[in-house]
């Protein structure tokens, strides 16, 4: 990624001693995935489960707790309507900065018609005389990995800008909004789709699934999601096929058990029964996520001519370009429609140039969490001698209301390793259940995820109080706080027969924060003059926790001085 020349004059890497803050304690984060605070309610599943050790941090240390923005401008998103998520949250508790993140950088791009003359637009525009441009993306308003806004833009954009023939490959939501929104969606990009055909544009869905039965895994979880979506996709060929997508999504839905998220892959055929839409040699492909951690897996699969995950059958001769450059150290993919964020000087790279001892751990689904996205979206170490990073598998092939403990044991476990191993200096682990749990809408099964959370805290402080170190415990964003949709009066919406509507999504809360354990100096509090502080103001107080003062160009520390 580019470096900003002035800042690497204005601010050394060393860093300053903290004046009160001293050195050498083991300092454990822990970051609790999709785990909001909320009033106390039936359907906040922290509230219900019994979690002894987080009312304790609350309880017992309130100049040590407080709540912190997880969510809109305070994480770098579009608007303070927009909810956090896993990306910018962890970017920001990272980089102890706030960036313009990936949706609002494409809003600009798309505003202002700079995408059109990038360099990346201009490559895939080669094909559009003779070949056709597939969209390939998460359909719906989320705003976590794309909204349907954006991709009606480019839709009339890129038929403006020479696309003749155009292919859309949906993949359906639920998660990030409710379930059962696909059909209007779908309904509004049919719709868009039949204008662009009456203005000469032959332009059709193509083919969809749901987004986490099809393409969208991460972190190489399970391969075989994305090859589902490639044989729909670029193959032509799925288990079910349509005259339509509409038509596709509302017979899939039928199925009692389904839900947006896991529908099962399908094709749009013609008369003749043949698919309407398969990728071509000559043809060009987006894939318009602007977010990275679930297009990584096809990024690869459409990029790199050698590739041993499954069988691809056919590898066309594309050009294809991501809405963002992926993943900046692999530089994939190699063509992208939109610059992204210049995340630099995280603190995971000054922690390492002052000779920070780090070791990372999470389960797969959020293994890049506290990795890849902590680290400004940048795979690999900054300094291999003082980094460890290990990773627990975690299940396939079930959702996770299936197995709502997880992992987490196993990974506090690892983490109580390294604690006592006296090899680190810094133990950052992400516990995912409240919010991987929580996205399935299941109370029963989050209310046992929340308990299995707080088990894994209570083994991670035992550790640290063992080796007489300090702990910061906090979130990335709310989720099993807040598990049912609510009218405006923030009373839940219920249907005629008294059902409540689950909410899958995250949510607008903000996130609590800890700091405590016997090696943090008597004393040592949260200041009282920043209400306003988010994610972005942990870095720096993991940094003094460290017995170091934070550069002066990031968001303050929270801790009083
Ligand atoms: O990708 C997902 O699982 C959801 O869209 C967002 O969840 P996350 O931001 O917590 O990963
Ligand atoms: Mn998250
Ligand atoms: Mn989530």
């Amino acid at each position: 990624m580019a470096r900003r020349p002035e800042l690497e004059e204005a601010t050394p890497w060393k860093l300053a001693d903290h004046p009160r803050l001293g050195k050498g304690k083991v300092v454990g984060v822990v970051v609790l995935d999709g785990w909001g605070e909320a009033p106390p309610d039936p359907f906040n599943c922290i509230h219900v489960a019994d979690t002894p050790t987080m009312d304790a941090l609350r309880k017992g240390a309130p100049e040590r707790w407080r709540l912190i923005k997880a969510h809109g401008t305070a994480v770098g998103l579009p608007t303070d309507d927009d909810m956090g998520n896993s990306e910018v949250g962890h970017n920001a508790l990272g980089a102890g900065q706030i960036y313009a993140q990936g949706a609002k950088l494409v809003d600009l791009a798309l505003a202002s018609g700079k995408i059109y003359e990038g360099e990346g637009f201009k490559y895939i525009q080669q094909s559009f005389e003779t070949g056709t441009l597939h969209l390939i993306g998460l359909l719906s308003d989320g705003g976590v990995h794309s909204r349907i806004d954006q991709l009606q833009l480019l839709l009339k954009g890129a038929s403006e800008h020479g696309a003749k023939r155009i292919r859309v490959h949906i993949l359906t939501d639920g998660r990030d909004v409710l379930d059962g929104s696909s059909v209007a969606f779908v309904e509004t990009l049919e719709n868009d789709l039949a204008k662009l055909r009456e203005k000469g544009v032959d332009a059709r869905v193509a083919s969809g699934g749901g987004r986490m039965y099809v393409t969208m895994d991460r972190y190489e979880n399970d391969w075989q999601v994305v090859k589902r979506g490639w044989d729909a996709q670029v193959l032509g060929e799925a288990p079910h096929k349509f005259k339509n997508a509409l038509e596709a999504v509302k017979a899939l839905r039928e199925d009692p058990k389904a839900n947006d998220q896991y529908l099962p892959p399908f094709v749009v055929v013609d008369e003749t029964g043949k698919p309407v839409g398969p990728i071509m040699d000559g043809d060009a492909v987006v894939t318009f996520n602007f977010r990275a951690d679930r297009m990584v897996m096809l990024a690869k699969a459409l990029e790199y001519e050698t590739f041993d995950k499954f069988d691809r059958v056919r590898f066309p001769k594309i050009r294809y370009a991501g809405m963002l450059q992926y993943d900046g150290e692999l530089k994939l993919p190699s063509h992208y429609l939109v610059a992204p964020p210049e995340i630099e000087r995280t603190s995971g790279e000054y922690l390492a140039h002052n000779g920070i001892r780090t070791y990372a751990c999470s389960e797969t689904v959020k293994f890049g969490h506290v990795t890849f996205f902590w680290n400004g979206n940048r795979s690999g170490f900054f300094n291999s001698n003082l980094e460890k990073y290990e990773e627990i598998p975690s299940d396939t092939g079930i959702p996770f209301n299936e197995q709502p403990k997880m992992k987490a044991v196993e990974v506090a476990e690892k983490a109580k390793d390294a604690i006592l191993s006296g090899k680190f200096d810094q133990v950052r682990v992400n516990i995912p259940n409240g919010d991987m749990v929580g996205h399935t809408g299941d109370l029963e099964a989050t209310i046992i995820g929340c308990k299995a959370v707080d088990e894994a805290v209570k083994i991670i402080l035992d550790a640290i109080e063992q080796v007489g170190g300090i702990f910061v415990v906090t979130s990335d964003h709310g989720n099993a706080e807040d598990m049912v949709k609510r009218d405006k009066s923030g009373e839940p919406i219920r249907s005629k027969d008294g059902n409540v509507q689950p909410l899958t999504s995250h949510t607008l809360n903000p996130v609590p924060i800890a700091i405590g354990g016997p090696g943090l100096a008597s004393g040592a509090r949260f200041r009282k003059d920043l209400a306003d502080a988010g994610l972005a103001n942990v870095a720096a107080t993991v940094m003094n926790l460290h017995g170091f003062e934070a550069p002066g160009h990031y968001e303050p520390t929270l801790i009083e001085s």
